[in-house]
């Protein structure tokens, strides 16, 4: 079964070196493989093309040594070109993430075909009706946020007036019912937060500083997805 059709976007990192401080970020993508986590996203606006493609590399090799290469999506922040490079060079890499003035969906859809995944970022301004009416037939999932301002992105969430919108638990609830794909929130998001988000009926949270600039990232990330893993079984129970 290719990658997309059992995409979990559930417990999602999004790293890159310049969040690590100074560790070995294939060292944290395993740890958090190790600890469940589903989706990395490599994500650097520092690096070159040439460490994107050898960090990607890296990471692929990270969950493949954690043996999760099959269910584990892989994804390139920004950079179509880097998701080819690596694919060409035989990298295991799932797909992309872009956001609203990034390349648009269509041209990663062309280039990558219907089997890889394309994540999109949802509008800050109008968020509701654009994710009414947005036309979500070429993309795979949403990235929505900030829960609250984060140092990771300070850009995170700003709105036409220049002010940064965050999302409560509600607004994130309404969004998760409102979207006909599936919705991952990230954006300052805390182990505390995970309950509280778990509830929403989004899909998923993406972190990057709560794992990576962790003492013990391996421990962070043990705990942020039974925090999630947790709510949903106690869920489930309550269904059956
Ligand atoms: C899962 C996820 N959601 C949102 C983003 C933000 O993407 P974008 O708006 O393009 O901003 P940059 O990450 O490129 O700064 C994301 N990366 N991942
Ligand atoms: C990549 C990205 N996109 C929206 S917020 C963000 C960074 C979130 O970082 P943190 O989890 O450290 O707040
Ligand atoms: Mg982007």
């Amino acid at each position: 079964m290719s990658i997309v059709k059992k995409l979990d976007i559930s417990k999602y990192l999004v790293i890159g070196p310049e969040n690590t401080k100074g560790r070995p970020v294939a060292t944290i993508i395993k740890d958090a493989v190790n600890a469940g986590f589903t989706c990395i996203q490599i994500r650097s606006k520092v690096a070159s093309a040439k460490e994107l493609i050898q960090l990607t590399r890296q990471a692929a090799e990270a969950i493949e040594e954690a043996g999760k290469s099959k269910e584990v999506a892989l994804l390139v922040n920004d950079r179509l070109d880097i998701v080819l490079a690596a694919r060409k060079e035989g990298i295991k890499v799932d797909g992309i993430h872009v956001g609203q003035t990034d390349i648009p969906v269509d041209v990663c859809r062309e280039y990558l075909g219907e089997e890889l995944i394309v994540g999109l970022s949802a509008r800050a301004d109008e968020l509701f009706e654009y994710i009414k009416t947005a036309d979500v037939s070429q993309l795979d999932y949403f990235g929505v946020g900030p829960l609250r301002e984060t140092q990771t992105k300070p850009d995170c969430g700003l709105g036409k007036d220049g002010r940064v919108i965050t999302r409560s638990f509600d607004d994130i609830a309404k969004i998760s019912e409102l979207s006909s794909i599936p919705v991952v929130v990230g954006g300052g998001v805390k182990l505390a937060d995970i309950p509280s988000l778990a509830q929403t009926g989004a899909d998923g949270f993406f972190v990057v500083s709560a794992v990576t600039e962790a003492d013990n990232p391996k421990l962070e990330a043990t705990k942020l997805v039974n925090a999630w893993n947790d709510y949903k079984s106690r869920e489930k129970c309550s269904v059956n």
